[in-house]
C-alpha cells in the first residue's frame, strides 16, 4: 500500500575504518516512494545503504522492516532479504555467466519455478527495465555497455519482486543521455510497479527527476540536517542544504519556484 512504512532506521550510526561517519540517523522508508541520499562525498552514503540491507552490522541504533505489521530487524535471525533487491555501484553481475543465469540465479535460490518459468520471468525483468532484446539473455555481462550492465543488474534486482530497491549511484560512469534514461526507468518503476527506491546519487539532475523525499547527511555535522522534497529544501531548507542543491545545476522547470 503506498504510503505504507516499509522500513525504520532508529538512532543509527555509522562508523567505518574506526571512524564515526554519521549519528542520530532517523528515518522511515515508506512504500511506493523514491528516497534519495545525498551529501558530500565521504559522508557515508554507500555506508547506509550497506546497513539498511544488512550487510553491515551497526554499532548503535537499530534499521528495522516493518512492512505487514512485521518487526524484523535487518540485521537478525530473519531478515528481509527478498523484499530488498539491491543494484551497487559497479552493477556487478557474474561474469561466469550469461546475463540471463545471472537473472534466474534468484529465482533458482529461493523459489520452486522450473526452468522454462525462470526464463520467462528473467525475459519479462529485462524488459522491464528497458533491455527487451532476446540476444540479451544470451550475451555475457561483458557484451553490454555499461548503460545496459546497469539496467540488467536492476533487472536482477527485481527478480524477487522486492517492495524496496536499493540502488548506489546507478548513473555513475554514464552520459548524460543513458544517465536520463535510467531516471525514466526509476520513475517508471515506482509508477508501474510501486517499488520503493532508496537511491544514492551526486546527480543534481537525476535527483530532481526522481526523488520524492531527500535525505541529506551532512559531512561536517556528522549527522542527517534535512530531509523532504528535493525541491522544498532547495528553496527553504538549511543553507548547507540549499547550497549543495543549486551548486551551478539547471533546477528542471518544473521544479523551479
Ligand atoms: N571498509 C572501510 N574501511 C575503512 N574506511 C572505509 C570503509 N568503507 C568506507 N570507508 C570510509 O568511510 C567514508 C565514507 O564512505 P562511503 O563510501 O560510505 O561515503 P560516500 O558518502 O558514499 O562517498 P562517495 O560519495 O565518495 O561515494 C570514506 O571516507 C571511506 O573512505
Amino acid at each position: 500500500m503506498a504510503g505504507e512504512v516499509l522500513m525504520r532506521v532508529e538512532e543509527l550510526s555509522l562508523h567505518a575504518g574506526g571512524r564515526e561517519l554519521q549519528r542520530g540517523l532517523n528515518f522511515d522508508v515508506c512504500a511506493g516512494e523514491v528516497l534519495a541520499i545525498c551529501g558530500a562525498s565521504g559522508c557515508g552514503k554507500s555506508t547506509l545503504l550497506r546497513h539498511m540491507i544488512g550487510l553491515q552490522v551497526p554499532q548503535q541504533g537499530r534499521v528495522t522492516w516493518v512492512a505487514n505489521g512485521a518487526d524484523r530487524d535487518v540485521h537478525g535471525d530473519d531478515p528481509p532479504q527478498r523484499e530488498i533487491g539491491v543494484a551497487f555501484q559497479a552493477g556487478a553481475l557474474w561474469s561466469s555467466m550469461t546475463v540471463g543465469e545471472n537473472l534466474m540465479l534468484p529465482l533458482e535460490l529461493y523459489t520452486d519455478l522450473d526452468l522454462p518459468q525462470r526464463e520467462r520471468q528473467a525475459r519479462f525483468k529485462l524488459a522491464l527495465a528497458g533491455l527487451p532484446d532476446a540476444a540479451t539473455f544470451d550475451a555475457e555481462p561483458a557484451q553490454l555497455s555499461g548503460g545496459m550492465r546497469k539496467r540488467a543488474a536492476i533487472a536482477r534486482a527485481l527478480m524477487l519482486d522486492p517492495p524496496l530497491l536499493c540502488l548506489d549511484e546507478p548513473s555513475a560512469g554514464l552520459d548524460p543521455l543513458t544517465s536520463a534514461r535510467l531516471d525514466d526507468l526509476i520513475v517508471r518503476l515506482k509508477r508501474d510497479l510501486g517499488t520503493a527506491i532508496v537511491l544514492v546519487t551526486h546527480e543534481l539532475e537525476s535527483l530532481f527527476a526522481v526523488a520524492d523525499r531527500l535525505l541529506f547527511l551532512d559531512v561536517e555535522a556528522h549527522t542527517a540536517t534535512a530531509l523532504g522534497p528535493p525541491a522544498e529544501l532547495r528553496d527553504h531548507g538549511p543553507a548547507g542544504v540549499r547550497e549543495f542543491l543549486t551548486r551551478g545545476a539547471a533546477v528542471p522547470e518544473e521544479n523551479a519556484a
